[in-house]
């Protein structure tokens, strides 16, 4: 997968070439290419933002600023793109936008900044290529950056061989609609809290439901919205309790 990230903070996505990423694109697995919106001002200032038509607080980014550095940086690449555009606005990020987003072959991500970014560069890609604005939750940052890290973490931990241990991909939290239950490693008793009898019996059938039990409890206490979600044939009978 090839990734291109448009900002006018390129450091601030140095972290997308260390650690997890940083293995996964030293293996060709993930290609990680950062551009600096501000190469395709001309002025003399840089400048990318101006003020709102219709009036109204802060600046919003000039779309033909955006329009020359997205030409430049799809053009680059002969696969076809997925345009990633955070927003406030967007629809939301979910595990299962990271795993449609597993299979693009690339996606380019438009960082905005201010009040966000001309409307028209949406409306104008949109015409050629799919285009999401995303929202990665409900709070306002400063910028797509770290929408963008979060993203491409979530999107990354996916793919074929980038997690060292690929099963916790597949049975990790929301991949069966629930949140994931609690966790214990050594000691047997810290701080007068033991582990959980079951998870020591090796009886692993007790322990497949007990984590179960574990699993609806907490989602119908933190996410009943997910619980409510799932399709009625995930819940069988000795779910029926949560
Ligand atoms: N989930 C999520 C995403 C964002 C986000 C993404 C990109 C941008 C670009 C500029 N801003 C600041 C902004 C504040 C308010 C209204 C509009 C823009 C952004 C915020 N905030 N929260």
């Amino acid at each position: 997968m090839r990734i291109d990230v448009v900002t006018i903070f390129p450091g601030y996505l140095a972290p997308l070439r260390e650690s997890l990423l940083g293995r996964a694109a030293d293996a060709g697995l993930i290609e990680v290419a950062l551009h600096d919106l501000r190469s395709w001002t001309h002025d003399v200032h840089q400048t990318v933002d101006d003020a709102p038509y219709g009036g109204g607080p802060g600046m919003v980014m000039r779309p033909q600023v955006w329009g020359e550095a997205l030409d430049a940086v799809i053009a680059s690449d002969s696969r076809p793109p997925r345009l990633v555009v955070p927003a406030p606005a967007g629809r939301s990020f979910t595990q299962a936008t990271a795993r449609a987003y597993a299979t693009e072959q690339r996606l380019v991500f438009a960082c905005g900044r201010y009040e966000g970014i001309d409307q028209r560069v949406v409306d104008h890609y949109s015409r050629q290529f799919p285009v999401d604005e995303v929202s990665i939750g409900d709070y306002v940052l400063v910028g797509g950056e770290a929408a963008v890290l979060v993203i491409v973490e979530a999107v990354a931990r996916l793919l074929p061989g980038v997690l060292g241990n690929p099963r916790s991909a597949a049975e990790d939290s929301f991949s069966d609609g629930l949140l994931e239950g609690p966790a214990y490693t050594r000691p047997e008793v810290w701080r007068g809290q033991a582990v959980p009898e079951v998870l020591r019996s090796g009886n692993h059938g007790a322990i497949a439901r007990w984590r179960r039990d574990r699993a609806l409890e907490r989602t119908a206490k933190r996410r009943p919205d997910l619980l409510a979600a799932l399709p009625e044939d995930r819940l069988d009978a000795a779910d029926q309790a949560f």
